[in-house]
């Protein structure tokens, strides 16, 4: 399946310095969403959640995530069986708010605030009677425990349950709880925000809003539909406002009549509070006190609701950092920065897109968060941009503002540029220009997550806030091991722990013995390793090595794939592989014994990790959760074992309970090392760029330069390619093989074990896909990420390798690629395609297409 949606957002220019014009280099920014919510919930099955942190399950699987941990009483009522959670809730989750102010879950839970109170609570009492005992149980068990505070510091009483970012239901609901300041700098932000967030969420969703049935919000046809949007939108930025609150962000209120005045005295319309629901209608319209009478700009509106096609221009943009330095946006500095007649000239005559484009300015008042009432397409951005405001203009000025630009563009496309050095030569760029190609990116983009920094923080709250801070990576990371440490006792039968123990693992020193031989005769396959062989479609897989010292053809080369084919000259002292079941070969190196450095550390596995664990619990919380899963009468889950290096490292768990979305057919005997948990492409992104593929080159054959376990190359054999997988580790080739078996496409994969910088110019191809190790989890922490420094080997070595086999590239990098340093790859005059990868709404990774992979 391709993935949900995939969109072109915006064109970037960017403008090589010394160089004419057409030497710039066109970079295509586009969008692609996958879910899998599904499979992530798949891999939750037989995990409390309800006990532990959702983030070392990996929906935050980074190790440095910007969203930190939720606390664990946050969603003390959500189990996995009803976690039904659409991904709207969950950002909430993660977001430490509560999840009744997230989508669907929201709308069966709808609670607002202040003047509905009393019918919220007298209608929350008729529902708990009819609620499942469960909740009695748990609330039963939750007011007895006094340490399951993962800080173990505070007792849910004293510490979680007073705080609406860390509650569960009941003090998430109850609006008295959220501090009285809160409430009013919430009502003041909506009452001044509100109408044009509304209306720029309507006119996004409707192409060109029907004005003569009458305002959608008396119009019959459209009265309900906006009731809905009124309320998602409302808790949406409710939600958004809370959380940036407490991350410490103020707003500053403008006077209206000031914004009217600059809004060109636009002609007010009045919006009126619809019906969001014949329960709530009228007190959500008190609740919303002054929305009343918020003036809508409906001209500005019009001209904001016709398509985007607007361009940023920067100048001179060799160091945007240094520039946010001195950027007049912040607080600190008053005096605007100008930008100088030169950098006028610059900009001018420099549109190059073949479409009308507004320039947009950077008005220095504007930076002062003064938005203008209508006037512009960002009013509908969260607390975080309204700090930097930006004003269009149909001429750059002087107080034009580059690094604002800057800040913009990463903020709204949550892309980063970096200083890092550009590829064949390139200086740097002297100027750039931006383009959106798709209506609405700003407002979408609110609703992704794309990581993105918090700056400029605040002391909001006075001391005695009860809104508790957002969990610590580092509290996380302690927990985790804890955990680790302390269910050793824990362990259970049903784990076949034995079985971990007699086994060796695919990265442990026995397993590769088999591999890492220097008897060419010896069995390349671990025929003892049962580990690696149960599951797999072809019990008789094990195969002979076969020593050859001279260029090999591989097997494909004899096909009938003509001149296409393979011819690929290996490494001397190569050993290969060949499975006689199938005919493929694998080469094992003689030199190689990457088995010294891989041990099994310990055995623990978390108690939270095995599936039926509470029956060795007999705390009366696991009683309770036990009693509710007996009255949902669901079957019990088989208990599956846990591979042995996710059994030795707990950090390693958040990766299992992803193990479906790494591969849906992970229970047909998927194997992995740790390496491969943490660097595996999800299946649908690998699937999705083989699909690219597939339709820009269809039958091409692939190198998969770096292929690991084989999340791509499997992927592209199922798009009907022929694959040339090359890893330098021979553990990654037994592993992929074994995976591809299990997909029943190692027929169409020729692994080579090869360090692929040797190999790479004796490799002919269509195309060559390159995912390189990115230094491991913790590539996130860096802010821009370089492809020439912290990659291993040198990413810009990488790729001009690579441009020796095909002008047809695929990179896959870090979300947090430096965008200009991964252009100039594209050389000037050329051209490059950028597409973020989304997981759930979530900014996953970046592919990056060159050749005929961009798509026009
Ligand atoms: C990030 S993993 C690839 C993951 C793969 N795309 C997947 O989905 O399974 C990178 C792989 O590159 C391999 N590698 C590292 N240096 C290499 C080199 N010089 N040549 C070939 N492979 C190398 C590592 O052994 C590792 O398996
Ligand atoms: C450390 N890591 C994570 N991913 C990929 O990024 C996603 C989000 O973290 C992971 O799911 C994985 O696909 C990696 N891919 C490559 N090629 N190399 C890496 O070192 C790597």
């Amino acid at each position: 399946m391709l993935c949900v949606e995939w969109n072109q957002v915006a064109e970037m220019c960017l403008y090589l310095d010394d160089m004419s014009d057409d030497s710039r280099i066109l970079c295509l920014c586009s969008r692609a969403f996958f879910n899998d919510r599904d499979l992530y919930y798949l891999g939750l099955k037989g995990i409390d959640i309800s006990k532990r942190n959702l983030t070392d399950y990996g929906e935050d699987e980074d190790e440095d995530d910007e969203q930190e941990a939720f606390e664990v009483s946050s969603v003390s009522e959500v189990t996995v069986e009803e976690a039904e959670l659409d991904s709207e809730a969950e950002l909430m989750l993660q977001m430490g708010l509560p999840v009744q102010f997230g989508g669907s879950a929201f709308e069966k839970n709808f609670v607002p605030p202040e003047t509905c109170v009393k019918q919220h609570k007298i209608r929350k009492k008729k529902k708990k009677k009819t609620k499942c005992s469960k909740d009695k149980s748990i609330k039963e068990v939750m007011d007895n425990i006094t340490d399951v505070c993962e800080d173990g510091s505070e007792s849910i009483r004293d510490g979680c349950e007073d705080s609406p970012a860390t509650t569960g239901e009941e003090g998430a609901l109850d609006p008295t709880s959220v501090e009285p300041s809160f409430q009013e700098n919430w009502d003041r932000y909506w009452n001044q925000y509100g109408q044009g967030i509304l209306w720029q969420g309507w006119v996004t969703k409707h192409e060109e809003p029907e004005l003569s049935g009458g305002e959608p919000w008396n119009c019959p046809t459209t009265k309900e539909e906006w009731a809905e949007h009124y309320n998602e939108t409302y808790w949406h930025y409710y939600g958004q406002f809370q959380y940036w609150a407490q991350q410490g962000w103020t707003f500053d209120e403008v006077s209206e009549c000031k914004d009217l005045e600059e809004a060109d005295k636009i002609p007010n319309h009045t919006v009126h509070v619809p019906p969001t629901s014949t329960e709530s209608i009228d007190c959500l319209s008190d609740c919303v006190n002054g929305v009343k009478n918020i003036n809508l700009d409906l001209k500005g509106m019009e001209r904001d609701s016709k398509p985007l096609s607007v361009i940023y221009e920067s100048h001179q943009m060799q160091n945007p950092e240094s520039l946010e330095a001195q950027c007049p946006c912040d607080p600190d500095q008053s005096e605007p920065r100008d930008v100088g007649s030169a950098d006028r000239d610059a900009s001018s005559g420099h549109t190059h897109t073949s479409q009308p484009a507004v320039k947009v300015s950077r008005n220095n008042s504007s930076c002062g968060q003064t938005p203008v009432n209508g006037e512009d397409d960002d009013e509908d951005e969260p607390p975080e941009c309204r700090q930097a405001k930006i004003k269009r203009s149909h001429e750059l000025d002087a107080e034009e503002n580059p690094c604002q630009v800057a800040a913009e563009v990463s903020t709204v496309l949550g892309l980063k540029h970096g200083t890092g050095q550009k590829y064949g030569g390139i200086s740097h760029f002297k100027h750039r220009t931006l383009r959106y190609l798709e209506k609405g990116v700003k407002h979408r983009s609110h609703f992704l997550d794309m990581h993105r920094p918090v700056k400029n923080r605040h002391i909001f709250f006075s001391e005695g806030s009860e809104v508790k801070p957002l969990k610590s990576k580092t509290v996380n990371k302690k927990f985790l091991k804890g955990v680790g440490e302390a269910s050793s006792d824990l362990l259970n039968e049903d784990l076949s722990l034995q079985k971990v123990e007699e086994s060796p693992s695919s990265s442990d020193s026995e397993g590769l013995d088999h591999c890492s031989i220097s008897d060419p005769s010896a069995q390349c396959r671990p025929s003892d390793n049962k580990e690696l062989l149960e599951n797999t479609e072809d019990p008789d897989v094990e195969g002979e090595c076969v020593s050859h010292d001279q260029i090999i053809t591989s097997p494909s080369e004899t096909t009938d794939s003509g001149s296409r084919r393979l011819g690929s000259l290996l490494p001397s002292n190569a050993i290969w592989c060949s499975d006689p079941a199938t005919g493929m070969e694998q080469e094992s190196d003689a030199d190689t014994n990457l088995a010294d450095t891989r041990q099994l550390v310990s055995l623990e596995i978390p108690d939270y990790l095995q599936a039926e664990a509470e029956e060795n619990c007999n705390d009366s919380f696991s009683k309770a959760v036990d009693n509710c899963k007996k009255k949902r009468k669901k079957p019990k889950k088989k208990v599956q074992s846990l591979p042995p290096e996710i059994a030795s490292d707990p950090h390693l768990a958040k990766y299992w309970a992803q193990r479906y979305r790494l591969f849906s057919r992970f229970d047909e005997g998927i194997k992995l090392d740790e390496e491969g948990w943490f660097s595996v492409t999800p299946e649908k992104i690998a699937e999705h760029i083989a699909q690219r593929v597939r339709q820009c080159i269809p039958g091409a054959v692939v190198v998969d330069a770096f292929c690991g376990v084989g999340g791509n190359a499997i992927q592209f054999a199922l798009a009907g390619m022929h694959v040339i997988a090359v890893d330098i580790d021979p553990v990654k080739l037994e592993l992929a093989y074994n995976n591809a078996m299990v997909y029943g496409v190692a027929d169409r994969i020729e692994l080579i074990r090869a360090d692929f910088m040797g190999i790479a110019c004796d490799l002919k191809a269509d195309v060559v896909f390159l995912s390189p190790p990115w230094g491991g989890p913790d590539y996130v922490s860096a802010e821009t990420f370089d492809i020439k420094t912290m990659m291993s080997p040198d990413g810009f070595e990488i790729f001009q390798l690579s441009q020796q086999i095909t002008k047809n590239i695929i990179y896959f990098v870090p979300r947090n690629t430096d965008v200009e340093q991964v252009a100039s790859l594209a050389g000037p005059g050329g051209q490059v395609e950028i597409e973020q990868n989304f997981l759930n709404k979530k900014l996953k990774t970046m592919t990056v297409y060159f050749g005929d992979l961009i798509r026009k």
